[in-house]
């Protein structure tokens, strides 16, 4: 994002995060309308390349087509072998958030300095069976770090209670990192994970699968904004 745009999502509290994985992309701006109008703000963008991860989804003309689309910042996690050639292409076409994966990269301080003066926002993301020490070293230079709760690859996957564990290490160890999670994120889940200390909630299927968007999301967000916030 530009740094702006980044601020007001730090400062905006818990926020539940729309995948559009599994939606219906014969009618993909309809969905993400529908999605708006449900009352999210964030648009998580799932980006594979059939390398990192089995499964293909979309690169940058579709990007592009819902920047043209949507005012909604576009939050894109790059399950990619390569995100440092794809980084500029991704923000050229509208990424405001780019979150590569540790696991991907052989240097990720690099990566994230690569990202970071394209001008948005740089996460990392790391899969349930990773150690979070990879992380260590480069934990002072991204923005975000994206917690997989399944491991990456497909939507509507179950839930890995180890995500939860994570996240409250990595928020007693950094109170003001921004934090996220993703997989399996639906009613039963949500709210161990902002009682770990999550500030934001990707969630596909549990909202996708819904007939009534707004409720879906709506239920959601009273169970993220029951659970007590973790120590910030
Ligand atoms: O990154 C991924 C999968 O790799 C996620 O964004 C999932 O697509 C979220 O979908 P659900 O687990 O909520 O269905």
């Amino acid at each position: 994002m530009n740094r702006a745009k980044l601020d007001s999502i730090r400062g905006a509290g818990p926020a539940i995060l729309p995948s559009v994985l599994n939606c219906d992309f014969g009618n993909l701006m309809a969905e993400v309308d529908r999605l708006r109008e449900a009352g999210t703000e964030i648009l998580h963008l799932d980006v594979m390349d059939g390398h990192f991860v089995p499964n293909l989804t979309f690169g940058m003309p579709i990007v592009e087509g819902l920047r043209r689309h949507t005012d909604m910042p576009l939050d894109v996690h790059l399950m990619i072998s390569d995100p440092v050639t794809y980084a500029k292409p991704m923000v050229d076409a509208g990424a405001d958030m780019l979150t590569f994966h540790v696991e991907a990269v052989k240097d990720p301080v690099e990566v994230a300095g690569k990202v970071r003066d394209l001008g948005v926002g740089v996460g990392v993301a790391i899969n349930p069976g990773t150690p979070l020490s990879e992380l260590d070293v480069c934990l002072d230079s991204v923005d975000m770090v994206l917690v997989m709760s399944v491991e990456a690859g497909f939507g509507g996957q179950t839930f890995n209670p180890v995500a939860i564990d994570r996240i409250r290490e990595l928020r007693s160890r950094y109170p003001e990192l921004l934090l996220e999670i993703d997989g399996g994120i639906n009613l039963s889940t949500i709210g161990a994970a902002r009682e770990a200390g999550c500030d934001l909630f990707v969630v596909g299927s549990a909202i996708i699968s819904s007939d009534d968007y707004t409720v879906a999301v709506s239920e959601l967000n009273d169970a993220m904004m029951s659970a007590n916030g973790g120590s910030r």
